[in-house]
């Protein structure tokens, strides 16, 4: 099948007295700030060294990051690419995969994949990750869990020791409409998160919705809870309501941050920390 981005060349933006910036070919609005390059590293890196020629059911996760994951597929071209089916967690991983004219497929029709590759709000030393910054985390964890390997792709900024470091917002936590009042109320006064909070919507009144048609809880804990994550979404898990828990515990093999000398940091999940130079 043709790609309408197949063709993927960096544009060069240049004005006489001032720096040269790379702009993304995907993201053509965006130009390449150390953060964005740093997604792109991450994110380029991990296609090189985790999708495989003989890969034909690859997941594709949500987020600012995996734009760079689909570019760098997309730069594999058609051939390679014509014989696979790509797997979204929600709308904008399938506009994404289908404007890249890459085949479009399902989890109820692929429950098992190759790989999935998908971005992080953050992401601890023991690849604890918390998810869902973009309330997509419910699909994502279908996928991940579906995946024979899963893949983190991230810029530095996520990758920390405890979760919750620099990623304040909390938890994200996908709730049924009708429970989420009780669900907050328990969250407040039994898990111990006083300030959790329903996500409001930026540019429509209400509440987010999410791609389920779900309301999105965001649940702060301090950092000693937060040192447990095990035990954190296990008892959100719990709570009567909730459809699923932002925090991913023993799921990613190996998490990629794009750092801002243009390298790349790969953590694994025995333990291994590589620093490697950037994809080319
Ligand atoms: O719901 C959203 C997803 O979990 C994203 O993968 C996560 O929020 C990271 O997104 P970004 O790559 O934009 O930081």
């Amino acid at each position: 099948m043709a790609s309408p981005v197949s063709q993927i060349r960096p544009v060069v933006l240049s004005r006489i007295g001032q720096p040269t910036k790379l702009v993304s070919p995907i993201k053509p609005d965006v130009v390449l700030t150390v953060i964005e390059k740093s997604k792109q590293l991450a994110a380029w890196t991990a296609v090189d060294h985790h999708v495989k020629p003989e890969h034909r059911v690859i997941g594709i996760g949500s987020g600012s990051t995996v734009p760079y994951v689909v570019e760098r597929i997309v730069q594999l071209g058609a051939e390679a690419n014509q014989l696979r089916v790509f797997i979204p967690t929600g709308f904008q991983s399938k506009e994404l995969i289908v404007s890249s004219g890459l085949n479009l497929g399902d989890v109820d029709q692929f429950p098992t994949i190759d790989v999935t590759l998908d971005g992080a709000d953050e992401v601890d030393h023991e690849l604890n990750c918390i998810k869902g910054g973009g309330a997509c985390h419910l699909r994502e964890k279908v996928l991940a869990e579906a995946a024979n390997t899963f893949i983190l792709v991230a810029d530095y900024r996520k990758n920390v020791k405890y979760l919750g470091t620099n990623f304040t917002p909390g938890v994200p936590i996908e709730v049924v409409p009708f429970a989420y009042a009780k669900v907050l109320q328990n969250l407040h006064h039994i898990l111990g998160s006083p300030k959790a909070s329903l996500r409001m919507a930026v540019h429509k009144a209400g509440p987010v919705v999410s791609d389920n048609g779900n309301f999105i809880i965001d649940a702060p804990f301090d950092l000693e809870k937060m040192k447990t994550p095990y035990t954190i979404m296990t008892q959100i898990k719990m709570l009567t309501g909730v459809v699923e828990v932002g925090v991913f515990c023993n799921m990613a093999q190996a998490a990629y941050f794009g750092n801002e000398d243009g390298s790349v940091t790969i953590r694994w999940n025995d333990g291994r920390v590589e620093q490697v130079a950037a994809a080319q």
